[in-house]
C-alpha cells in the first residue's frame, strides 16, 4: 500500500484494567462497580468475572516484553481507580500506585510510549455508594484522583485519556442497564453525562497546571445511515447521530448540547446552567476515536426514547458482536471530525473485531477474518490521512482476548489468544500481520 503514514505515526494496542488485570482486590485495592456487577448473578454471561482475567497484574513485566517483541510504539492501558484510591478519595494505596509505576517504567525501558486512561468504567464502589456519577461532587472526586496520578506519573506518561467512552458509561450504565452499575432510568443519564463532562474538564484544568504533554477524551463513534430514504428514517438517523456521536463532542467543542437531546429525553432533560456548559467547553489536546462499525437506522416510533432501531444488514459480514464490518465508516467518521470540529488531532484509540478463533495448531492461531478487518480499517484510516485528517496514531483493540464486560470471555478481540488453563499468550495471525504493519510503518497493510 502506498504509505501516507508519517514516520512519527504511533502504532499501538489497547486494553483496560478490569478486562485484563485480574486480582481486583489485591494489595489493598478497593472494589469497583464492575467487581460488584460481575459478582451479581445474571449480569454477565456465564456469571464470569474479572477475578483472574488475563492475570496481567502478576504478569505485567512479561507482557511488556511481549509488546516490545510485537513492536508497539504506544500501549494504551487504564488505571484502576480503586487500586490507587481504595475509597475513591483520600488515602493513596502505595502498592496499587507502585504497580502502575512499574508498568510505566517497563514500557519506557522498552521504548513503548504509555497512553494512560484514567477511567475505563471501574468506579470505586465507595464512590458509587455516595451516588457515583449522579453526585454533583463526582467531577471533583475525579479531578482529585487525576491529580494524584498526574503528580505520580505525569513526568513519564506522555498521553492521558480522562474517560473512556462516556456515552457507554451513561447509556448502557444508566439508561438500559446492560453494564455496571446496571441502572434503568430516563432521568439519570443526562445528569451522569453532564458530570462526566465536568469531570473531564476539571481534570484537564488540573493537568494544565501540572503536565506538559497530551490529554484528551476517548469517544465511541459510529456513522448513522438511514435504512431507507424515507423522511422518518432520515430523521431517526439524525436523532441517533446526535444521541451517539454529537452528545459529548458538541458539549466539549461548542459548549452546548445537540438540540435533539431535549426532544429525545423530553421532561427528563434538565436545564443546564450556562456557567457549567461554559466550564465543559474544553477541546483538550486530542480526540481519542473508538471505531467498530456503523449504525443502519430505521425509525421505530414505539421504541423509547430514541424512536429508532439499529438494523443488522442481512447481506453484510458481521463480527460475533453482531456488528457489521464496515471500514468505510472509519474514513467517514474521521472526515466528519475534521469538518465538524476544525480538524482536531486524533488518535484511533480502539479499532478491532471479535471473531470465533480456532484453538491453536502447532502453537499458531489462525484468524484470517481479523487480519482482513484490520487491513481494511488501516487502509480506511489511510484514506482519511490522505484527505488532511490530523490522525496521529492507531491502537488495535485489543492486545489480548479478555473480559468483554457483560459478554464475559465469549467474545475474543485479541491479537493474542490467552489460554485460560495456564494464561499462556499465543500470537494469532493478526499479531504477525500487525507486527509487519508496524515494522513497515503501515506499508504492509
Ligand atoms: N464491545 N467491545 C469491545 C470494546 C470494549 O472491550 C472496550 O472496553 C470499550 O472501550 C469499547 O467497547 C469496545
Amino acid at each position: 500500500m502506498a504509505v501516507p503514514f508519517p514516520d512519527d505515526f504511533l502504532w499501538g494496542a489497547a486494553t483496560s484494567a478490569y478486562q485484563i488485570e485480574g486480582a481486583p482486590l489485591a494489595d489493598g485495592a478497593g472494589p469497583s462497580i464492575w467487581h460488584r456487577f460481575a459478582h451479581t448473578p445474571g449480569r454477565v454471561a456465564g456469571n464470569e468475572t474479572g477475578d483472574l482475567a488475563c492475570d496481567h497484574y502478576h504478569r505485567a513485566l512479561d507482557d511488556v516484553a511481549l509488546m516490545a517483541e510485537l513492536g508497539l510504539d504506544v500501549y494504551r492501558f487504564s488505571l484502576a481507580w480503586g487500586r490507587v484510591l481504595p475509597e475513591g478519595r483520600g488515602a493513596v494505596n502505595r502498592r496499587g500506585l507502585d504497580f502502575y509505576a512499574r508498568l510505566v517504567d517497563a514500557l519506557l525501558e522498552h521504548d513503548i510510549q504509555p497512553m494512560a486512561t484514567l477511567y475505563h468504567w471501574d468506579l470505586p464502589v465507595a464512590l458509587h455508594e455516595r451516588g457515583g456519577w449522579l453526585n454533583p461532587d463526582s467531577p471533583h472526586w475525579f479531578a482529585d484522583y487525576a491529580e494524584t496520578l498526574f503528580r505520580a506519573l505525569g513526568d513519564r506518561v506522555p498521553f492521558w485519556i480522562t474517560i473512556n467512552e462516556p456515552w457507554v458509561v451513561t447509556v448502557p450504565g444508566y439508561l438500559d442497564g446492560q453494564l455496571a452499575p446496571g441502572h434503568r432510568d430516563l432521568f439519570e443519564p443526562p445528569r451522569v453525562a453532564h458530570h462526566l463532562l465536568l469531570a473531564h474538564a476539571e481534570a484537564v484544568a488540573v493537568y494544565r497546571t501540572l503536565g506538559r504533554q497530551q490529554i484528551g477524551l476517548a469517544v465511541n463513534l459510529e456513522p448513522q445511515h438511514p435504512a431507507s430514504p424515507s423522511p422518518a428514517d432520515l430523521e431517526a438517523s439524525r436523532r441517533r447521530d446526535a444521541f451517539i456521536n454529537r452528545w459529548f463532542l458538541d458539549a466539549l467543542m461548542f459548549g452546548r448540547y445537540p438540540e435533539e437531546l431535549a426532544d429525545i429525553f423530553g421532561p427528563a432533560w434538565p436545564e443546564f446552567p450556562a456557567k457549567s456548559l461554559e466550564q465543559i467547553r474544553c477541546r483538550g489536546d486530542f480526540v481519542g476515536v473508538n471505531y467498530y462499525s456503523r449504525g443502519l437506522v430505521r425509525a421505530a416510533p414505539d421504541v423509547a426514547p430514541l424512536g429508532a432501531v439499529r438494523l443488522t444488514p442481512s447481506d453484510a459480514e458481521l463480527t460475533t458482536m453482531g456488528w457489521e464490518v464496515y471500514p468505510k465508516g472509519l474514513t467517514e467518521t474521521l472526515l466528519w471530525l475534521r469538518d465538524r470540529y476544525a480538524n482536531p488531532p486524533l488518535y484511533i484509540t480502539e479499532n478491532g473485531a471479535a471473531f470465533d478463533d480456532p484453538p491453536p495448531r502447532n502453537g499458531r492461531v489462525e484468524d484470517p477474518r481479523r487480519v482482513a478487518y484490520l487491513r481494511a480499517h488501516i487502509r480506511a484510516a489511510a484514506k482519511a490521512l490522505e484527505q488532511g485528517v490530523d490522525l496521529r496514531g492507531y491502537c488495535v483493540w485489543s492486545l489480548f482476548d479478555n473480559f468483554e464486560w457483560a459478554e464475559g470471555y465469549s467474545k475474543c478481540f485479541g491479537l493474542y489468544q490467552v489460554d485460560p488453563s495456564d494464561q499462556t499468550r499465543r500470537p494469532k495471525a493478526s499479531a504477525r500481520f500487525y507486527r509487519e504493519v508496524m515494522a513497515s510503518r503501515g506499508a504492509a497493510a
